[in-house]
């Protein structure tokens, strides 16, 4: 059975790959994912600046998940600029460079700097960037979008992605397709974490993370059946030639499975990469295999997007 999967003409030779913002902060995190199973790498979400994000504890791993509240601690555009030049010089065009500016304008000068470049792999813009003070995050406030993706696409001719924050309710679903179709966007990757959750500590009566009042974004299990939700919504939605990626509660070739089945032509894997390391991709490559063929499924596309309803 083939995992081989494509976004735009890059090929994947596996489906799998880390979600930004979970160890692949540092070039050392970012070869460890390069050279395992995984199809390719996701580097965290760059600002301009480098930044040392917010008190810890910023994050707490859960039964059922995850909760995080990181405030973007990465090393700056350039380190990751660097990167992913370096690894394409070396023959990688696997790598996915992740923004999310500060702010619209940080936004626009870093996809800038990025068409300047040489750079000619994905680009994977993080719409969960904040906005101006008291407006909600620009993936929620569409009128931002619809002026954002105005402005880059005036002059941004590579490949971008856009990572939404979950929707939840159908509406929602209908308003940021309609945007995005109006513009030359690669794929839409659905969903980042489920934001403002709050998971507490009864026995010391305490939040479990400092940040924010303990306030942060949801992963792992709790995720999942909004993810699903988000990539079959978009997946309907979208034009054909506007790809998906699947994240959200991946945790076994099953969810991989599913993830497909709503459409997802690649996959991405935080919360339990963040606990299992890069084992992982091996465990889940296996997984999948082994439910393709106990289904008689050669190929990822003899099932993608192929969810039945009753
Ligand atoms: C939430 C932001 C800090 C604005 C963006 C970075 C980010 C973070 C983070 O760095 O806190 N955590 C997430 O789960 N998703 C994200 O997109």
């Amino acid at each position: 059975v083939s995992m081989q999967a494509e976004i735009a003409g890059i090929s994947f030779d596996n489906l799998l790959l880390n979600a930004a913002g979970i160890r692949c902060s540092t070039v050392q995190d970012l070869n460890s994912i390069l050279t395992s199973e995984a199809g390719g790498v996701v580097t965290k979400s760059a600002t301009v600046e480098e930044r040392a994000g917010n008190e810890s504890p910023r994050m707490r791993a859960l039964p059922l998940g995850s909760i995080n509240s990181m405030g973007l601690p990465n090393h700056g555009f350039d380190y990751y600029m660097a990167y992913v030049l370096k690894a394409q010089s070396a023959g990688y065009n696997n790598v996915i460079l992740s923004v999310a500016g500060l702010s619209p304008a940080d936004d626009l000068l870093m996809l800038r700097e990025i068409q300047q470049s040489g750079f000619d792999g994905l680009v994977e813009l993080n719409l969960s960037c904040p906005n101006v003070k008291g407006k909600p995050q620009v993936g929620y406030d569409f009128a931002a979008v619809e002026q954002l993706l105005g402005e880059i696409f005036k002059f941004f001719d590579k490949r971008l992605g856009l990572k939404l924050p979950p929707y939840f309710d159908l509406t929602q679903f209908d308003e940021m397709a309609a945007i995005i179709n109006q513009y030359p966007v690669t794929y839409v990757n659905s969903i980042n974490s489920i934001g403002n959750g709050l998971v507490i500590d009864p026995v010391t009566e305490t939040a479990v993370i400092k940040p924010k009042g303990g306030f942060g974004g949801l992963g792992g299990e709790y995720a999942k059946p909004t993810a699903l939700a988000n990539v079959r919504g978009f997946r309907q939605r979208l034009k054909p030639e506007i790809q998906m990626i699947g994240t959200g509660g991946i945790k076994s070739g099953m969810d991989v499975f599913e993830h497909v089945l709503c459409g997802a032509d690649l996959v991405q894997i935080g919360t339990a990469f963040g606990s299992e390391g890069t084992p992982i991709f091996d465990r889940i490559s296996q997984e999948l295999q082994d439910i393709m063929i106990e289904k008689g499924y050669r190929r990822l596309a003899d099932f993608r997007g192929k969810l039945k309803t009753l």
